[in-house]
């Protein structure tokens, strides 16, 4: 038998800090790139933070992996370094409301990120109290500590109610904290989140500014790889990887995470492969593992009705692939099919309209306006973007 020494390699060949190309990794100020003026716009938005003073409530738009949580966390992060040196007290909460989609959960997180119990001598159990006694605490935890505190809600438009929004954005003129000033910074990737989600009275408050980021261009994704280059042992990343890479995420989304992804995945091809150092070949399955991945986060982090629309459309590009697409009153027939078998009502032909506009917006689908002579009108089409045996089976592996 082989000893130890044949049978595992004792040294990564390929990366040495591969964790600068991990999906959790939160870069340094040095490796964020293309988003000046983002950064400087939010900055601005929550700078009377530094005077003590109310920063503005903020909504943050943009396609995913635009960097919109990236430049939230990022521009907290100085403000409380800045305002220490202020002498302001200040402190932020990140909530995935994707996680915690309820009230209860969303208060409770904020209020335990923003506790020391040593200091405060409170208790943030993780269930088992009202959501009232949550806000309680919460509301003293902020008068005792902070200052300010700014709450980050990622991907908003997951939660069940805007309840929470209405607490937090009314919290000082109702007199429930009497000290400390609150700001929140929205993100979502819905485009109408805010005309359908929220009441008028939360809107005003709520969205005082608001910003849309865009897709990064070629350049940009480049600069933001060649950035993270460092994470591959020298001499192991060949010079076309990163262009071929940027080029290909461009074209597609525009999408950084995406194109991080590529990097890693052709990192570990090369591994899988026993090859020495990443070339451009490996590039190109690294994209469709990559494209494959981002259409599943996707669809998994979408509604039920959601689903229903796209298996609609995908059940219609099995069936006969036309090139053109397909109307949105074909897709709306068989979305009503679909709501029948799953025994769910089906959302009026308006909302299956605004559904598919988000689609398109993700770049699940593609839409095309047609002018149907002056007998029809003009309608849209619709296509998918990534094969129907894929989108198939993405969704019935990402059914509840
Ligand atoms: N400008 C940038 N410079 C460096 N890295 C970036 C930049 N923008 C995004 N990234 C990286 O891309 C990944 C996705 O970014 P981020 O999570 O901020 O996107 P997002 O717009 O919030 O996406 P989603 O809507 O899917 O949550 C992260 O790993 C982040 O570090």
């Amino acid at each position: 038998m082989a000893d130890s020494d044949d049978l595992f390699i004792r040294e990564d060949p390929i990366f040495v800090q591969k964790e600068l190309l991990e999906i959790n990794h939160l870069p340094d100020e040095g490796r964020i790139v293309g988003r000046d003026e983002e950064l400087r716009n939010l900055a601005n938005a929550v700078n009377p933070a530094i005077f003590g003073q109310s920063p503005s409530n903020v909504l943050i738009y943009g396609k995913t992996g635009t960097g919109k949580s990236l430049c939230a966390k990022h521009v907290s992060h100085r403000l409380i370094d800045t305002a220490e040196e202020e002498n302001v007290e200040a402190d932020f909460a990140y909530v995935d409301c994707a996680q915690d989609s309820t009230e209860t959960q969303a208060v409770q997180t904020i209020a335990s990120s923003l506790n020391d119990p040593t200091e405060t001598d409170i208790k943030i159990p993780d269930k088992g109290i009202a959501t009232s006694t949550y806000y309680k605490r919460l509301w003293d935890i902020l008068d005792r500590r902070f200052d300010v505190v700014l709450v980050i809600l990622d991907e908003i438009d997951k939660l069940a109610d805007d309840d929470i929004l209405m607490q937090l954005s009314r919290a000082g003129e109702a007199g429930k904290v009497d000290n400390c000033k609150i700001g929140v910074i929205g993100i979502s990737n819905k485009i109408k989140y805010k005309e359908q989600q929220l009441n008028e009275r939360v809107k005003s408050s709520l969205c005082e500014r608001e910003f849309v980021f865009p897709p990064y261009d070629g350049t940009q994704l480049n600069d933001i790889m060649s950035a993270r280059k460092d994470a591959f042992r020298d001499g192991v990343l060949q010079d076309g990887v990163i262009p071929k890479a940027a080029a290909l995420a461009a074209r597609e989304h525009g999408d950084a995470r995406q194109a991080i992804d590529i990097l890693r995945y052709a990192g570990e091809i090369a591994q899988s492969r026993g090859a020495t150092e990443v070339t451009e070949e490996f590039v190109v399955d690294a994209r469709e593992r990559a494209e494959t991945d981002r259409f599943r986060e996707l669809i998994r982090g979408s509604t039920p009705h959601s689903r229903y629309v796209l298996q609609a459309l995908t059940i219609l590009s099995l069936n006969d692939d036309d090139q053109e697409g397909y109307r949105t009153t074909r897709i709306y027939d068989i979305y009503q099919e679909v709501c029948r078998q799953e025994g769910s009502d089906s959302l009026s032909l308006r909302r299956v309209r605004d559904l598919l506009k988000e689609h398109a917006f993700l770049d699940i689908t593609k839409q095309t306006r047609h002018s149907g002579g002056s007998a029809e009108g003009s309608y849209t089409n619709h296509q998918l973007l990534e094969d129907p045996e894929v989108v198939r089976e993405v969704l019935a592996d990402t059914v509840e």
